[in-house]
């Protein structure tokens, strides 16, 4: 199997999990998010994942979920937002097309504010939000061949440009 058709990352908030599913829809092929394997594989929802466990052991579940992924599935795939900071999983990526979803913080906190579900961004989630990105977009930007803004974008907006996007190298 030659992996994933596409692959996208960047940070919570970016879309990767609603537009990564319509991407699917639109080529004909599955969709596959890291963090769905995650929770099936545990039995317990990645919020409850890191209350019983902590954050190390579940970027130790992300790393084998994100290798068992790019081996089993030939469709779309969407990672968790902090997939990209273990360095073996960057390498993994360096073979296939990833795309970077790109989001700005005001729009980001506006699509997640209130959602409990994302237990790095509960309390103040603009600066959370922030200090995340600082320390991510490097790693996103080296992953990916090409970056899709998705700010004043619907999802569907955003899937066509990622596809649009997919045909053309990254430029910066
Ligand atoms: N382009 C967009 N415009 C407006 N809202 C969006 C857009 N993309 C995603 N959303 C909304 O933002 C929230 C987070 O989207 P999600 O796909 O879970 O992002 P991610 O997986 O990157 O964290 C969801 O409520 C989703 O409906
Ligand atoms: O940025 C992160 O570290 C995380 C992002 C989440 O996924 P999304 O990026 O799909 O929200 C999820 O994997 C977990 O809450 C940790
Ligand atoms: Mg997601």
């Amino acid at each position: 199997m030659s992996g994933p058709a596409v692959v996208l990352v960047g940070p919570p908030g970016a879309g990767k999990t609603t537009v990564g599913a319509l991407l699917a829809e639109r080529l004909g092929a599955a969709f596959r998010d890291t963090d769905g394997d995650i929770a099936w594989g545990a039995g317990r929802t990645v919020a409850e994942i890191f209350a019983d466990e902590g954050e190390a052991r579940f970027r130790a579940r992300e790393r084998e979920a994100v290798r068992a992924a790019v081996r089993e599935h030939s469709g779309v795939l969407a990672l968790g937002g902090g997939a990209v900071l273990d360095a073996g999983t960057r390498a993994l990526l360096a073979a296939l097309p990833v795309v970077f979803l790109d989001v700005g913080p005001a729009e980001a906190v506006r699509r997640i504010g209130g959602d409990g579900t994302r237990p790095l961004l509960t309390g103040d989630p603009g600066p959370r939000w922030r200090g995340l990105m600082e320390r991510r977009r490097p790693l996103y930007a080296e992953v990916a061949r090409v970056v899709v803004t998705t700010g004043g974008r619907t999802p569907g907006e955003v899937a066509g440009a990622v596809l649009e996007a997919l045909g053309q190298p990254l430029d910066g």
